[in-house]
């Protein structure tokens, strides 16, 4: 297993936005957490990055336990996430946007660049090599030398997910990617998450697109009030009858949700 999350509770104040949830990710799976607003999809992505630490339960990343490590080793140790709001540089080139998630785990910074060493050097063209391999993959190369603010949204989100991998991530967490994107995007979108799992990079996908989240994940769970309503495959969980109650039955009703 790539990621053992076991009986993570996580209470913020009277609010108990997790309670003793536990799934398991295998190696190169696309796993999708799905649920109701507020169901704690989110703060289940805190966990894993530490961004807070759980009330009780641990999580355990290729055998290792990680509860309690600070959120850049847990990035060094190959968990990286996108946000539900994009988060890039805006005034940066798209190159340059790639090459900042490539120095999150390189051993010089980003900044260093004066009294640069040989080596220095030899690890800044290896990481513009990397960086342009990725944008390659995202389907960006055309777009290197443009500012980030000016490429459409869905490309917006590409680069994102770009900056990520440059991080040379094990396991992807994807925060509602699919988020406002058009259906041509959003079909990018599939091609994309399934090129990152044929280079054997596990991902963890939060989404609200029902279509998007059959068709691309391996197994699911479903999450509902912080609890676990049910874990299975796409026809699995489309069956349940306890999640098409709580969730999939309004999803149609409700064409906002
Ligand atoms: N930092 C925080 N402080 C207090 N309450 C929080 C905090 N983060 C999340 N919560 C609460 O925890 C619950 C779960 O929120 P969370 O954002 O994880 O849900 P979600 O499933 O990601 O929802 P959405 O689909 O709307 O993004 C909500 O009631 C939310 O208000």
């Amino acid at each position: 297993m790539v990621l053992k999350i076991n009986n993570i509770t996580k209470n913020f104040g009277g609010i108990s936005a997790l309670t003793d949830v536990s799934f398991s990710i295998k190696e190169g799976e696309i796993y999708g957490l799905i649920g109701p607003n507020g169901a704690g999809k989110t703060t289940m992505f805190n966990m894993i990055t530490n961004m807070f630490p759980p009330t009780s339960g641990e999580i355990t990343f290729l055998d290792e336990k990680i509860t309690g490590f600070k959120p850049h080793k847990i990035t060094n140790k190959g968990i990286c996430r996108t946000f539900q709001n994009i988060r890039l540089f805006s005034q940066m080139t798209v190159l340059e946007n790639v090459l900042v998630g490539g120095h999150t785990r390189s051993k010089s910074g980003v900044f260093s660049g004066v009294l640069r060493t040989k080596g220095q050097r030899a690890e800044e063209e290896r990481l513009r090599v990397t960086a342009k391999e990725i944008l390659e993959l995202v389907g960006l190369s055309e777009f290197e030398d443009a500012i980030a603010e000016n490429l459409a949204y869905g490309q917006q989100r590409r680069l994102e997910i770009a900056r990520a991998l440059a991080s040379d991530p094990k396991l992807l967490l994807l925060d509602e990617p699919a988020a406002g994107m058009n259906d041509t995007e959003t079909a990018d979108l599939y091609h994309l998450i399934k090129k990152v799992q044929e280079r054997g990079i596990t991902t963890l996908l939060i989404e609200h697109d029902m279509p998007l989240v059959m068709r691309l994940c391996d197994r699911i769970t479903v999450l509902n009030f912080g609890k676990k309503l049910a874990e299975g495959t796409p026809e699995e969980i489309q069956n349940n009858q306890a999640v098409i109650e709580a969730y999939l039955g309004s999803e149609g009703d409700d064409e906002s949700a």
